[in-house]
C-alpha cells in the first residue's frame, strides 16, 4: 500500500504496465486482428462498387488493361504485407519475386481513397466505395497507365510463350523469357547485323506509318539455312533487342486453320511470333493446318488489332520447296540465309567462346574455309566449348573437323544474305561472294532512298516499287 501512495513509485508501475501493453499488443496479432474487424464493422456503412477486369474479352482477345493492372499490383509494396502471397525465384541470383494467389485482396491508397483489387480467377476485380468513385476512379486508371508505361519504358520481365492443346487455362502457357542470345553474341556478317538492326528500328517508329496505308502493323522474317546455323538463336537475339515477348507456335498442337488464327489473337502486342521449320511441317504434313490456313495467319486477317505490332519470324532449312504463295511479300517481307560457318564467322565465334582476337593458327583456318566449308557454327562452336581449355587445341580440333568432315572443296557457301522479299524475280543469290554484292547492293538502295524520305516509310516503299 506505501507503494502506491508514493507518486513515483505509482508513475514507474503505471509506466511499465503501459509499455507492456504496447509490446503485447504490437507483438500479437491482437492490434490487427482489431483493425480488420474495425474495417468489417466500417464496410457495412459504406456502398461499394466492383470493376471487373477480365484477361480476355468476349472474342477471347487478351485485355491488355489486365496485364497493366497485374503489374501494377506487383509493384506495390502492400503486396509484401498481404497475409498470404506467393514467392518465385527470379531471374537474378538470389531474387525473389512475390506473385499474387487466388482471392488475395490487396490493398491501395489513392488520393485519400482506398482500393482493393481482388485476384479472382482470370480476373481482377477493383472494389472502391462509391462516394470515392466519382473523384479517383479515371485519375486512378490513368496513374495504373503511367506506372505500367514506365515500367515497361525501364525494363519488362520477357516471357516465352509455348501453345498446349489443352484449353481450360487458354492455350498459352509462359515462362520467362531468359535466353542470352543478342546480336553481339550471334556470329553473322556485321554489315548484316547492322541492317538487321536498323530494319527492326525503323519498324518500330512506323505505326503510323503501316496505319495510313490501312496495313497492319508487323513486320515478317524468313530465317532459312541448314540446322545449327543460328535461326533459332537470332529469333531470340530479335526478342532481346526488340524487349519483345515470344510466342512459339507449336504447329502439331494446332487442330486447324481457325485453331492458329485463334492463337494469333490471345497474342500480345509487341510480340515476336514463331513457326520454326514451317517447311517441314509443309511438306511432311505433319500439321493439321491447311497451306491457306497458314495463308490466312500470315496475312493476319483476323482485324487489325490482332496482328498488331508484331514481329513474325519464319524458319526453314531451305525455301526451294515451299509454295511461293507463302514467300510472297507482305507475307514475308525479310528472307535472311544462315550459311554454314565461314572465317567471318570462325572468328566471331573463336572471340567469344575461346577469348581469341588472334592466333598463329588462323591464317591456317582462313586457307581452309577459303575453299569452303561443310560445318555449322553450331559444330564449331561445340568443338570450341569441348576443348576451352586449351584455344590452339580447340582450333586444331576445327582444323581437324573441317579437314575431315567436308571435302574442303567449298561445296557450301560461308556467307549470310538478306533479302527483300519484294525483288522482282523473287531470287537474289545468296551463296558466296555473290550474295555479299546483291546485299549490299539493297542495302545501298535502302541507304539511297532513306536519304530523301524517312526510314519508317522507305523500307516499304522498296517493298512496294518491288526493289
Ligand atoms: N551464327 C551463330 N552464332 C553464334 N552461335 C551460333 C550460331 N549458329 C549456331 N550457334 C550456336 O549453335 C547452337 C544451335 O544454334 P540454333 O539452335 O540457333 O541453330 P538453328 O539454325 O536454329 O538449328 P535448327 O535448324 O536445327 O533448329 C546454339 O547454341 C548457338 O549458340
Ligand atoms: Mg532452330
Amino acid at each position: 500500500m506505501t507503494i502506491l501512495n508514493n507518486p513515483f513509485s505509482l508513475l514507474f508501475i503505471t509506466s511499465i504496465s503501459l509499455f507492456l501493453f504496447r509490446v503485447i499488443l504490437i507483438k500479437t496479432g491482437f492490434i490487427f486482428t482489431f483493425k480488420r474487424k474495425w474495417h468489417c464493422i466500417k464496410d457495412c456503412f459504406h456502398v461499394y462498387q466492383f470493376f471487373k477486369v477480365p484477361e480476355f474479352s468476349e472474342s477471347m482477345q487478351r485485355n491488355q488493361l489486365y496485364y497493366k493492372v497485374l503489374l501494377y499490383l506487383h509493384s506495390l509494396g502492400s503486396l509484401e504485407d498481404s497475409d498470404f502471397t506467393n514467392l518465385f525465384a527470379g531471374r537474378k541470383p538470389n531474387e525473389i519475386l512475390l506473385r499474387l494467389d487466388t482471392n488475395q485482396i490487396i490493398e491501395d491508397d489513392f488520393l485519400g481513397a482506398k482500393m482493393y483489387w481482388i485476384n479472382q480467377d482470370k480476373n481482377l476485380v477493383l472494389k472502391i466505395r462509391k462516394s470515392d468513385k466519382r473523384r479517383v476512379l479515371q485519375p486512378y486508371l490513368q496513374h495504373i497507365h503511367t506506372v505500367f508505361d514506365e515500367f515497361d519504358g525501364r525494363k519488362r520481365e520477357l516471357k516465352l510463350y509455348m501453345n498446349v492443346v489443352d484449353d481450360q487455362k487458354g492455350r498459352w502457357r509462359s515462362v520467362p523469357f531468359t535466353h542470352p542470345s543478342t546480336f553481339e553474341t550471334t556470329a553473322m556478317e556485321s554489315d548484316l547485323k547492322i541492317k538487321v538492326k536498323s530494319d527492326l528500328e525503323s519498324f518500330l517508329r512506323a505505326k503510323q506509318y503501316y496505319h495510313k496505308l490501312g496495313r497492319v502493323w508487323k513486320r515478317s522474317y524468313l530465317l532459312y539455312g541448314p540446322s545449327g546455323t543460328g535461326k533459332s538463336s537470332f529469333v531470340a537475339a530479335v526478342a532481346n533487342f526488340l524487349s519483345y515477348d515470344v510466342y512459339d507456335i507449336d504447329l502439331t498442337k494446332v487442330s486447324d486453320g481457325s485453331d492458329l488464327k485463334f492463337l494469333l489473337l490471345q497474342t500480345t502486342a509487341k510480340s515476336v511470333v514463331v513457326i520454326e521449320d514451317l517447311d517441314r511441317y509443309l511438306s511432311e504434313k505433319s500439321t493439321a493446318v491447311s497451306s491457306s490456313g497458314i495463308l490466312n495467319f500470315m496475312d493476319g486477317i483476323l482485324s487489325s488489332s490482332c496482328g498488331e505490332e508484331r514481329v513474325m519470324v519464319y524458319t526453314m532449312n531451305g525455301k526451294d520447296h515451299v509454295d511461293p504463295a507463302i514467300l510472297r511479300p507482305g507475307r514475308i517481307d525479310v528472307h535472311i540465309h544462315f550459311p554454314l560457318c565461314d572465317f567471318t564467322a570462325f572468328k566471331t565465334l573463336a572471340n567469344s567462346y575461346l577469348g581469341l582476337k588472334d592466333h598463329k593458327l588462323f591464317p591456317q583456318v582462313e586457307e581452309i574455309f577459303q575453299n569452303g566449308s561443310s560445318l555449322s557454327p553450331a559444330e564449331i562452336g561445340e568443338l570450341m566449348i569441348a576443348n576451352r581449355g586449351s584455344p590452339s587445341r580447340a582450333l586444331k580440333s576445327v582444323i581437324n573437323a573441317l579437314q575431315t568432315e567436308g571435302d574442303g572443296k567449298g561445296g557450301r557457301c560461308g556467307r549470310k544474305a538478306v533479302e527483300e522479299s519484294g525483288e522482282p524475280s523473287g531470287v537474289f543469290c545468296t551463296e558466296g561472294a555473290n550474295a555479299v554484292k546483291e546485299f549490299k547492293k539493297l542495302y545501298g538502295l535502302f541507304r539511297v532512298k532513306s536519304n530523301r524520305k524517312s526510314p519508317s516509310f522507305n523500307l516499304d516503299n522498296d517493298l512496294k516499287s518491288g526493289l
